[in-house]
């Protein structure tokens, strides 16, 4: 049995349906009527030990509710879960020893403790001997540069320090399994950059990651498989290379031109793709769909008109892909069973 084992997986809510307004809210008083909203929808997923699973899709899915049942925070209306043997909403302590989980829009530091102190009390609930505690302390300054953040109170703490602290108390106990939901989100670029440096080394520590983010540079280099859900169910579990080989179709070439070429002259050759000039003499981006043109066409249709300095192409995006995905412009063919 793989580590996480979801079958079935269910989850409906019961919503009041009420009219607009006060009045709205009156006549639900006394015609109560409600709508059932299934939010996780017959969902099956399998993850191994030590796999980095990207979680996605658009706003409303079912991302958050189906992390909330692995976690055992709600109980599933049907289908079974199960953590490392555990089932996570009928033991939460049990499941809770295993499992590390951030919500990136809350906190679990106390606000008014210095993080140190929010720490010490995690270290108390999770029963972790003092030796392992120091151990883990001194790698997750080293990964999260914990130490300096240590003695402050959380309130005093900026967005993307907070975010250090709250992964640093989601992974205090060197849970099995880290769910992460939005672990990116608010924070700027270089905070980002470090967060997702944090991701790829504790991929490589063997730490089994499912992460869920709309920002899709954060899987990336951390994830190997990324499943798409929507409404509810999963339309796609794949892997994330496979899916950038087959369906990312921009490409990018960047040049860097001797003489003085003009982007006119540079797309009647490439009637096909977009040319944009860039900032500097020489400097342009041609962009094209791998399906219909490849980096050495685009090359041999430069060469007749400049000499090329320097040439660069970008790889694929996974952004690319979601994108169409969820515009309903592209159907992975792969679809979980
Ligand atoms: N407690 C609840 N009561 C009623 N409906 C709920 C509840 N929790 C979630 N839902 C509904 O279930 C659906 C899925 O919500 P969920 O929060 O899991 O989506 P999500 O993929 O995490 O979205 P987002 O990316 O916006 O966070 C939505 O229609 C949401 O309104």
């Amino acid at each position: 049995m793989a580590l996480v084992e979801v079958r079935g997986l269910t989850k409906s809510f019961r919503r009041p349906d009420k009219g607009p307004g006060l009045g709205g809210s009156l006549k639900h008083l006394v015609q109560r009527k409600f709508t059932t909203v299934t939010a996780v929808d017959d969902v099956n997923l399998s993850i191994e030990a030590g796999e980095a699973v990207a979680y996605v899709g658009p706003n409303g899915a079912g991302k958050s509710t189906t992390v909330k049942l692995l976690t055992g925070i709600i109980h599933p209306t049907s289908g079974e879960v199960v953590v490392g043997g555990v089932v996570p909403h009928r033991d939460r302590n049990a499941n809770a020893r295993q499992i590390g989980v951030l919500f990136g829009q809350r906190s679990q530091l106390w606000w008014d403790l210095p993080v140190r102190e929010s720490l010490t009390l995690l270290r108390d609930i999770y029963d972790i001997p003092s030796a392992a505690y120091k151990a883990r302390l001194d790698r997750l300054d080293e990964v999260l540069g914990l130490a300096e953040l240590l003695p402050v109170v959380t309130r005093k703490l900026s967005l993307g320090q907070r975010m250090r602290a709250d992964l640093a108390c989601a992974l205090i106990h060197s849970p099995r399994v880290v769910y992460l939901d939005e672990p990116t989100i608010g924070l700027d670029i270089s905070v980002k950059d470090r967060v997702r440096e944090f991701l790829r080394s504790l991929k490589d520590e063997g730490t089994t990651v499912m992460l869920t983010t709309h920002d899709l540079g954060d899987i990336e280099d951390t994830c190997e498989r990324i499943v798409i859900i929507d409404s509810g169910r999963i339309i796609y579990d794949g892997g994330l290379a496979q899916v950038k080989d087959e369906y990312a179709r921009e490409r990018s070439v960047h040049l860097q031109l001797a003489g003085a070429v003009t982007r006119d002259a540079i797309a009647d050759r490439l009637p096909t793709a977009a040319v944009v000039a860039g900032d500097h003499p020489g400097e342009f981006t041609v962009t094209f769909d791998r399906f219909t043109l490849t980096a050495g066409a685009v090359l041999a249709g430069i060469l007749p008109l400049a000499e090329v300095l320097e040439v660069r192409i970008d790889e694929p995006a996974i952004e690319d892909v979601v994108r169409r995905v969820y515009a309903g412009d592209l159907v992975l063919a792969e679809a979980a069973e």
